[in-house]
């Protein structure tokens, strides 16, 4: 990662807490700034990603196994990387992004319960040492999120969960984001969007005041 230039942020946080609302919200006070910046998501950001979020979104008859759920998504995180995020890292540009391996973390091994070093053998083969410079975690009580979620109507295979799944989710965030603290901004997303927004934008001038500077500097 240190060889590269541009900033990689990631957006965490379970179902409905506002990452895309809230990712906008990011992308236009950074712009605006004139920070050159690729704005994604995971599973997704490429064709083959994207067509890999369709089978894991979907709700099936069959349950699908944890490992398999997790190796689609190291999958998709493989294709991701390689075509999307890190040339634009190499460009210069920051890249945000909609969830990436925490999301693993959080739901393979919080969620589903597959051991953590599953998650971590992976996050190690698949990006060697790449990891988000910075990560937002939305944090609000599982129910908030679910029925903000639920009140977009159909629910996908994920949303179809039990709250105690979520309640795990939330708290494997909680406790990546203790674990990490120098990464992580915890915001406290169960506020109205006027303030979620405020603090973001508190913690974009400072991640803009820091990094923005050093990085004319290397162009
Ligand atoms: N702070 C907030 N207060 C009230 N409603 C909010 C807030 N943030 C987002 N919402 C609303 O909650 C719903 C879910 O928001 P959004 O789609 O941005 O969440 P998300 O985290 O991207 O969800 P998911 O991960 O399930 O796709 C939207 O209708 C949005 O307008
Ligand atoms: C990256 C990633 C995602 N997921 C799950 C979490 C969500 O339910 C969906 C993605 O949809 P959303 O619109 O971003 O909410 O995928 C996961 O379980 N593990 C992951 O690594």
């Amino acid at each position: 990662m240190q060889a590269m230039r541009g900033l990689f942020i990631t957006v965490e946080g379970g179902e409905g807490v506002g990452k895309s609302t809230n990712i906008t919200c990011i992308r236009d006070y950074l712009q605006a700034r004139g920070v050159a910046l690729v704005v994604t998501r995971e599973p997704g950001g490429t064709p083959l990603g994207e067509d890999i979020r369709t089978v894991l979104l979907q709700a099936r008859r069959e349950t699908v196994a944890p490992m398999a759920e997790l190796l689609l998504l190291f999958a998709a995180r493989a294709q991701h990387l390689r075509d999307v995020i890190v040339p634009a890292l190499e460009a210069g540009k920051w890249v945000i992004c909609d969830r990436f391996t925490d999301a693993s973390y959080a739901y393979q091994s919080g969620g589903r319960g597959l051991d953590s070093g599953a998650v971590r053998t992976l996050e190690n083969l698949v990006q060697g040492e790449l990891r988000p410079d910075y990560t937002l975690l939305l944090d609000a009580p599982a129910v908030t999120g679910l029925e903000r979620a639920r009140g977009r109507g159909e629910l996908d295979r994920f949303e179809q969960e039990e709250l105690v799944f979520f309640e795990r989710v939330r708290n494997t965030y909680l406790q990546l984001a203790t674990e990490s603290s120098g990464r992580y901004h915890l915001i406290d997303a169960s506020q109205p969007l006027a303030s979620v927004q405020q603090q973001l934008h508190t913690i974009c001038e400072q991640l803009h005041a820091c990094w923005a500077p050093r990085q004319q500097q290397l162009r």
